[in-house]
């Protein structure tokens, strides 16, 4: 049980949170807080959270748990603000895509010692965005990724982790490093690749009819590409070592693509193809995701 959950950013993954958590009965009061009154109104009204303030230092007043569901670039200026009234024995956790930043700035505003600190990543998501977008089940059967350090306080991970399981995920602990090559690889290069696909396809001066005729797979490819720019553009910039690395292996393996195609190489695209529909095939028959997460 908790007493007072705070959460920064009542959006999707806020928002799906606190449903989770409001339908199993397991905090007694859940506050929001953000800088759009609106939103944070609207989240009372669809019954995701309890109250709402717009001041920081207020909201986490008397917490036993504040989550920062927010964009990548709104975290570190957050810290800042609580960190001068955050009560001592409460839990900080985060949700953010990527974990190296969020990290320097806890230990740049707290000290590279500070316990209480619980980076975590939930593995579930949707292209919408915004407390309309909530969903109690979003984190059913999906994986949360913790990456405590050596210095995090075992209790306050446990408590975390307790948290996580109410809403049905699956725990994982891994280092912050690798947390940002892996979801560089599995995650962040894809939406790159989407929105830059759609991108070049503005650029064409037949994009019109690009468009008209496009079919399935061009809406299945993009779909990611309709996701928050706001998020994906701090996404991109927090983890800009592990997505550089991604987009040059792709950008050499692109080449390969294009010089068995150039060269009529059926043999070698056939090859290629045939081991990346294997590999597919084999990762679609092991995970069973909801069309819709
Ligand atoms: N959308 C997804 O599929 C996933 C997102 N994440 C991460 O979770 C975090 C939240 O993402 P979503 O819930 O999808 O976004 P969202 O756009 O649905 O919600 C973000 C919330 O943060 C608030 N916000 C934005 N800037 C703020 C600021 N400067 N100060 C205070 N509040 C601010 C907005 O008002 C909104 O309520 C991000 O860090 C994202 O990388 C993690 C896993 C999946
Ligand atoms: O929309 C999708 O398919 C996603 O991949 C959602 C998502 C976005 C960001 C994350 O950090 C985790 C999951």
């Amino acid at each position: 049980m908790i007493k007072k959950l705070v959460i920064f950013g009542v959006g999707l993954i806020g928002g799906s949170l606190a449903l989770a958590l409001r339908q199993a009965g397991y905090c007694e009061t859940i506050v929001g807080c953000s800088r759009n009154a609106a939103h944070l109104q609207q989240a009372v009204d669809l019954g995701v959270i309890d109250s709402f303030t717009l001041n920081p230092q207020e909201a986490v007043r008397d917490a036993d748990m504040v989550l920062l569901a927010v964009p990548m670039g709104a975290m570190g200026a957050l810290l800042q603000q609580i960190k001068p009234v955050l009560p001592a024995d409460a839990i900080l956790t985060d949700a953010g895509s990527t974990k190296g930043s969020v990290v320097a700035e806890v230990s740049q505003v707290f000290g590279a010692d500070y316990a209480r600190f619980v980076p975590g990543h939930p593995i579930a998501g949707r292209e919408k965005s915004g407390v309309e977008a909530a969903i109690p089940d979003l984190y059913q059967n999906r994986r949360v990724i913790l990456t405590p350090l050596a210095h995090t306080d075992a209790d306050a991970v446990a408590k975390v982790e307790a948290m996580w399981r109410v809403t049905g995920a699956l725990l994982e602990q891994m280092p912050v490093a690798l947390h940002d090559q892996v979801l560089a690889a599995t995650s962040h290069l894809p939406h790159v690749l989407a929105f830059s696909l759609v991108d070049t396809l503005l650029n064409m001066p037949q994009r019109e009819d690009i468009l008209r005729y496009a079919a399935g797979g061009f809406r299945d490819f993009t779909r990611i590409a309709s996701s928050d720019p706001i998020m994906w553009r701090d996404i991109c910039l927090t983890n800009k070592d592990a997505i550089l690395t991604m987009i040059n292996a792709y950008q050499r393996n692109l080449s390969e693509f294009a010089a068995f195609i150039a060269e009529q190489d059926a043999p070698a695209l056939l090859a290629r193809m045939e081991r990346a529909k294997q590999a597919r095939d084999n990762y679609v028959a092991q995970t069973q995701v909801p069309p819709s997460r």
